[in-house]
């Protein structure tokens, strides 16, 4: 049962340095290798990768892994011979025991595992003739095999039609570059005695008339790595081909970098799309029609004497009035459920967020109640709403400008040259911040929750910290405002979208974080686009392949980190569960992440002191 596993995960892990994580995708419950009971025929994934396995791999000790598909023992002192055992696990893809020390010939067996997508035998001590066999395994798309002593040519590979992936640098090679591999960077053949493209011609090779014997470059000796316990994983990579992005046709950042002419309206984001052209305009013309002028019925007009004025929130600063507001330059930032968003620059230099409210329907003394609660929230994590202004033609909120746009654009907008890439560290460190403002509206109330948590409600400041925005917004607007939720953040129990309760804040928290570690965008995210069920999906790439491939490929270049990677996924896949009562709190998702950023952090420490340069998968 799930509890016994996980005490024995629990304990497993404090014998092995807490390092590993195992995970069965069958039932997404632990399973490993190291005294500890489990079901073997339905283990699906075995990671020990780092933790300090040495001697020789004990035989038998894969006999019943008849349903593995990934087995990673990398980065460990294992010595002496694959084990012949390893020959049953006929289901196995992904194979990785790189910077180990085993020895001897690569076995013949291992040619039999034809389903082999990724394999990865480098740094070892393994020696004999490059076999023939490797053409046996024409789904192979990774082949490394760089640093250990192997000799004789290099086989033509002509079955394996897919290999991305191709190392066998700093071995005892000879002969020349067979023609389907010349397409490889020279890097991948280095330090042995080989010769043709992308090396040197080949003696005898008359193109160049040369006559050149081949030369050796840049052999590092083969020299290996100290293994140590602390040796940290290498991570699968998926397919390098980088894959068609999609274009969110909301390209915040596109939108921002635009001004707009407005002619007596507000222009939308298709608008902009669409070409919207033109000089830059002043909030005074988007607010004034309503204020003060054209299509105003007898609303109050506003000025620095007016009846009206912007309601400061408790010690903000009053940088400004509503006349500099109205002066200000400003663009769309584009249209929500609740109205449409401008960026607002003032005179004085100072940029703020307004949003327009429509459908406000609720009285001003209920509406001032209201923003009253919604301003009173003061969290690090939290968009702060500076100011107000209620009118009976206008409603206005004045928010801190986050420069950096929301995650939704940064994660699906333009992925041209010059983007930010997101790496871990980024990814996790907005997780978190996220992860934390939520939990603070939770703890205001068992009430209270924000109803409506997404990834452009995540908003970015300069230096790429998370903010929560638009929370406390649903019970100021009024019917008309609320069918604008995203299907695929939604929680199954959610009827009433102006009832979401704070599990349903999980659920939807849950997808978000899948949208962060798989770069998808979930159903009706983006506009013309369908996206995808996230849970859904990633429970099925998980069941029917390896965890490794539903990561977005722009993290899987972060190869310490696939332990904290996994577990993000484990806990993004519990807040998205069906049930209710099944999802963790708030305060439960804010601490594991805290505790992962820590321990990643950790780990990149751990390998700037090791610095072991982490060229393999
Ligand atoms: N304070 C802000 N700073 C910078 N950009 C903002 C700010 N508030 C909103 N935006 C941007 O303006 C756009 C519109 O925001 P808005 O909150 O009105 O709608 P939304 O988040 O897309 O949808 P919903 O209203 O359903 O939450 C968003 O894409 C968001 O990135």
């Amino acid at each position: 049962d799930l509890a016994s596993e996980r005490a024995a995960l629990l304990s497993l892990r404090s014998s092995v340095g807490g390092r590993t994580l195992f995970w069965n995708a069958t039932n997404q419950t632990p399973c490993n290798w190291a005294g500890v009971q489990c079901e073997h025929d339905r283990v699906v994934e075995l990671h020990l990768p780092g933790v300090a396995l040495s001697g020789q791999i004990p035989a038998g000790i894969f006999s019943n892994l008849t349903q593995l598909r990934t087995l990673s023992l990398r980065f460990n002192a294992l010595t002496g011979h694959i084990p012949s055992d390893l020959a049953s696990c006929t289901n196995l893809r992904n194979l990785y025991l790189q910077r180990n020390l085993l020895s001897g010939p690569i076995p013949d067996f291992l040619f039999g595992l034809s389903d082999l997508v990724r394999l990865n035998l480098g740094f070892n001590n393994f020696s004999g003739q490059f076999s023939t066999g490797f053409n046996n395994l024409t789904r192979l798309r990774t082949l490394y095999l760089e640093n250990n002593q192997l000799q004789g040519s290099i086989p033509d590979l002509d079955n394996v039609v897919n290999l991305e992936q191709f190392n066998v640098s700093n071995n005892l090679l000879n002969g020349s570059v067979p023609l389907k591999l010349e397409s490889f960077s020279q890097d991948s053949f280095l330090g042995n005695s080989l010769c043709g493209k992308p090396l040197s011609l080949c003696a005898g090779d008359g193109r160049n008339g040369s006559g050149s014997v081949p030369i050796e470059i840049g052999n590092n000796g083969g020299k290996k790595k100290k293994l140590s316990g602390g040796a940290i994983a290498g991570i699968v990579i998926g397919s390098v081909k980088s894959s068609s992005k999609k274009t969110s046709s909301v390209d915040v950042s596109t939108v921002k970098d635009r001004e707009l002419e407005v002619n007596g309206g507000e222009k939308t984001v298709s608008d902009v799309e669409n070409g919207g052209h033109g000089n830059g305009y002043s909030v005074a013309a988007v607010a004034a029609a309503a204020l003060t002028g054209n299509g105003n019925k007898g609303g109050e007009v506003v000025n620095g004497g007016g009846a009206k004025k912007l309601v400061f929130f408790g010690n903000s600063v009053r940088l400004f009035d509503l006349e500099d507001l109205l002066r200000a330059s400003a663009e769309v930032l584009g249209k929500g459920t609740f109205g449409t968003a401008y960026k607002a620059a003032l005179e004085a230099g100072l940029v703020v967020a307004v949003k327009r409210l429509k459908d406000v329907t609720i009285s001003e003394k209920e509406f001032k109640e209201k923003i009253e609660v919604v301003g009173a929230m003061d969290h690090e994590s939290l968009v702060p709403l500076r100011a107000y202004y209620f009118s009976r033609d206008e409603k206005l909120l004045v928010y801190d400008y986050m420069s950096m746009g929301s995650l939704s654009a940064l994660l699906h907008g333009s992925k041209g040259a010059g983007r930010t890439p997101l790496n871990w560290e980024l990814r996790s460190t907005i997780a978190l911040g996220a992860a934390r403002g939520i939990e603070y509206l939770h703890s205001q109330g068992p009430n209270v929750s924000h109803g409506n948590i997404k990834s452009s409600n995540i908003l970015l400041t300069k230096s790429y910290e998370a903010r929560v925005s638009d929370f406390g917004l649903a019970h100021l607007a009024g019917p008309s405002s609320t069918p604008n939720r995203v299907d695929g953040y939604r929680a199954p129990e959610v009827t009433d979208p102006r009832k979401v309760s704070q599990k349903a804040d999980v659920y939807s928290f849950g997808v978000l974080l899948l949208e962060l570690l798989t770069g998808k965008a979930p159903t009706h995210a983006l506009l013309n686009e369908e996206g995808v069920d996230l849970p859904r999906w990633v429970q099925s790439v998980v069941r029917e392949e390896w965890t490794s491939e539903v990561f977005d490929l722009e993290l899987l270049r972060y190869q310490n980190v696939e332990e904290e990677m996994v577990q993000l996924l484990q806990l993004a896949v519990d807040c998205a569960a069906p049930y209710p009562d099944k999802r963790p709190s708030m305060s439960e998702v804010a601490q594991s992440i805290e505790e992962l950023c820590r321990s990643s952090s950790k780990e990149d420490q751990d390998q700037i002191q090791q610095h072991a340069p982490i060229s393999d998968i």
